[in-house]
């Protein structure tokens, strides 16, 4: 859909230089989602995988995230061989609804209500991001916590239009269970893509 270089904003990797490629298609429905635009399957151009990395790699970062969209609504083994190959760090953003498919150095999950993330998916990440909309959004995280991995980071992330009021309560939640950090969507503030 659409392809960027810019600064990871949210969570473990925030503040490095990653190039975005962004992929259509997502049926998984989020009412609060801030690229609905990505969500129809074949209304955007396609492009080689060597037209893909060539864009990558014309910029001196070697981190690509792969988000969309759900990204893993495709097969992304051919993407991710030849990131590799051209020497780039592959991580992906993903709601975890679909089976794994790529290799992957970076794998961030962030679970949503509206269609459940795949247990083996949950297992394998490296990091769990879960987006607080209202206050039954914490023991929803806990109950995913239970589901990851004991090396998983785990983040909190106010939903973009209830942050205002999310964010004391997301404070004292981190500082009463400090296993938590908070993720905010620092790009948003930077003003960058
Ligand atoms: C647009 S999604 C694309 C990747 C994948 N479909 C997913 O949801 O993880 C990228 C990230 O943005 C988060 N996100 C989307 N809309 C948001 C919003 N309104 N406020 C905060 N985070 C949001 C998602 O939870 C996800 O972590
Ligand atoms: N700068 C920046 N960081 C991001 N981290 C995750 C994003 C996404 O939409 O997947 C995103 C994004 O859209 N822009
Ligand atoms: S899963 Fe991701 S892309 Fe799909 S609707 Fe939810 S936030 Fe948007
Ligand atoms: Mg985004």
């Amino acid at each position: 859909m659409e392809q960027f270089y810019t600064i990871q904003g949210e969570g473990y990797n925030t503040g490095r230089a990653a190039y975005f490629i962004r992929l259509g298609g997502c049926d998984v429905g989020c009412v609060w989602c801030d690229v609905k635009e990505s969500w129809p399957l074949d209304a955007h151009p396609r492009q080689t995988l060597t037209a893909l990395v060539d864009a990558v790699t014309e910029h001196p970062g070697r981190n690509v995230v792969i988000t969309g969209g759900e990204p893993l609504m495709h097969d992304l083994g051919p993407l991710t061989a030849a990131l590799r190959a051209a020497g780039c760090r592959t991580w992906i953003e993903t709601s975890g609804a679909y089976p794994l498919s790529g290799s992957w150095d970076w794998i961030c999950v962030s679970p949503k209500k509206f269609k459940a993330p795949l247990p083996a998916v949950l297992a394998a990440a490296h990091e769990l991001k879960i987006i607080v909309f209202n206050k039954s959004d914490f023991a929803w995280a806990e109950q995913h916590a239970a589901l990851v991995g004991p090396d998983c980071r785990l983040y909190l992330q106010p939903e973009w239009s209830k942050a205002a009021d999310m964010m004391p309560l997301l404070v004292d939640y981190v500082k009463s269970n400090p296993q938590w950090q908070v993720s905010l969507q620092t790009h948003k503030f930077l003003d960058i893509p």
